[in-house]
């Protein structure tokens, strides 16, 4: 099976599949796969090494809701209703008999918590409560979906929900979320745009969204995490009340964030190239896998068996996820190649010359070449090379996703670069009617730029020749 990263749809499903991640498509539900052993290893270790590390050392608590929530819950909060009535899973029946209350499978879980919260808390000295779990949510997505990027379960939801005493608690916790979140993309070496989302275009029941949005191969952007402020639109219909500092009583703010498997398909299209994927180290299932290269003579053999034995237990007590592919019925090379498809970081080569100079080759996943390394060092030295790779990983990715973002004052041109599958940035008057003709006839309102200066001194809305107060991102999304 040859690999063709331009070919990115097919690429991607490809990999997927033959490196045994992650099986989609084959499951008789649509919308939802399986996480294979090698993939579910991955995300085992990106959610306890990364996503839970960095929420817990930001003051987050793990807790865990049930999946079921009933109808009257879900439908508390009028604006989250109508943005997810179209795309709940509903339970109505149990064993034989009709349920009562309709139950729903959590499209996410602002209405559950609420509710638990208004049972909860009751003073200022409980806030501010930073709770997160990390669940399956179930949507009935109706657009095409594809295999970790628009699932019906989407199986690795990280949401995380807060609560606070005021309307700039909540909004300061906004901009904690965003730098958590670019800890999280950071340490998978994942680029990033962060944009304000449009109104038309914010999360049902919140007074803003901020998202983040990266570029795929195919130059389509896709929204990787987003960070609402809720205000108090739940807890007014769920009572969550508390005594404020002042004796006053008053409802909580609150604040939502979510990720989700789309992380992994973000690190998995991005790094990957054509021999298959490319993991960062300290997430990889496996870190270092060991070759031995076969020996004429029986004697040569038994040296390399010895010090390849030795090596392996040196480099396991040293806590490396190591490897070693002993298998009789495969060439070097086609080892080579069955580990380049897995994404394993570092090979190491041993034969009859490295036994006898004590030292190993090393061969890095992500560059050509190979280097020798003296056995006595080759712990230090894989740590350097981790350090190494994530960064020039973490380089590479955020050179393509900036190639692919481009300006212009100008409707036409922005109409071709978007078919160009280019990010486009252009002034805006910040009227509705224009970001939405923008939306229709040019490509979809990331929204306005967060994460860099705007100059829009003398520019003009592209759409009616106002004076543009803001620019705003397009793009053709997923
Ligand atoms: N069908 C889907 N498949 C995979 N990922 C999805 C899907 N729908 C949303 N996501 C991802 O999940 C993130 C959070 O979803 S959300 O609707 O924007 N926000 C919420 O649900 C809020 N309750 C924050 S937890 C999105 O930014 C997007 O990256
Ligand atoms: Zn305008």
């Amino acid at each position: 099976m040859k690999l063709d990263k331009s070919n990115f749809s097919e690429w991607f499903d490809t990999v997927l599949r033959e490196a045994e991640l992650y099986d989609y498509g084959r499951y008789p539900v649509k919308g939802m796969g399986v996480w294979r052993p090698y993939g579910f290893k991955l995300r085992r270790l990106v959610l306890d090494n990364v996503v839970r590390k960095i929420l817990d050392e930001t003051g987050h608590e793990e807790v865990l809701f049930p999946i079921l929530i009933p109808k009257d819950l879900l439908e508390k909060e009028s604006e989250h209703v109508r943005g997810f009535e179209g795309e709940v899973f509903w339970v109505t029946k149990g064993g034989h008999q009709e349920l009562e209350v309709p139950l729903a499978l959590r499209p996410t879980s602002e209405t559950a918590i609420s509710y638990m919260e208004s049972l909860w808390i009751s003073s200022y000295k409980q806030l501010p409560m930073k709770l997160y779990q990390i669940v399956p949510v179930y949507r009935y997505e109706t657009k095409a979906t594809r295999p970790l990027i628009r699932l019906r379960e989407v199986s690795t939801f990280k949401e995380a929900h807060t609560a606070h005493e005021s309307f700039e608690d909540a909004d300061k916790q906004c901009i904690e979320a965003v730098e958590v979140y670019k800890r999280i993309f950071d340490s998978l070496a994942i680029p990033y745009m962060i944009s304000m989302r449009p109104k038309w275009d914010r999360f049902a029941g919140a007074l803003y969204t901020v998202a983040f949005d990266t570029v795929m191969p195919d130059g389509r952007a896709l929204q990787i995490g987003t960070v609402h402020h809720l205000g108090q639109n739940f807890s007014i219909p769920f009572e969550v009340r508390f005594q404020r500092r002042d004796e006053e009583m008053d409802y909580v703010w609150q604040t939502s964030y979510g990720i989700s498997d789309r992380i992994f398909a973000a690190m998995i299209a991005i790094h990957g190239d054509d021999r298959g994927l490319v993991l960062p180290p300290h997430v990889a299932p496996i870190q270092v896998v060991i070759v031995p290269i076969p020996q004429k003579n029986e004697e040569d053999q038994e040296k390399v068996n010895n010090y390849v034995r030795e090596l392996e237990e040196e480099l396991k007590k040293a806590g490396i996820r190591v490897h070693t592919d002993n298998r009789e019925e495969l060439t070097p090379g086609a080892k080579y190649y069955y580990w380049e498809l897995r994404g394993v970081p570092f090979r190491i080569e041993i034969g009859k010359r490295e036994v006898d100079n004590d030292e190993v080759t090393v061969a890095r996943r992500d560059v050509k070449g190979k280097v020798k390394v003296k056995r006595l060092e080759l712990r230090k030295k894989l740590e350097e090379l981790s350090e190494e790779m994530l960064n020039s990983m973490r380089e590479r990715a955020w050179e393509f996703m900036k190639s692919r973002i481009r300006e212009t004052d100008n409707i036409e041109e922005a109409k071709k670069l978007v078919e160009e599958r280019y990010v486009v940035e252009v002034p805006w008057c910040g009227r509705e009617e224009c970001g939405l003709k923008l939306d229709e006839e040019v490509g979809r309102v990331l929204g306005m730029p967060l994460d860099k200066e705007i100059n829009v001194e003398g520019k003009k809305c592209i759409v009616c020749g106002r004076k543009a107060v803001t620019k705003v991102r397009l793009a053709k999304t997923y």
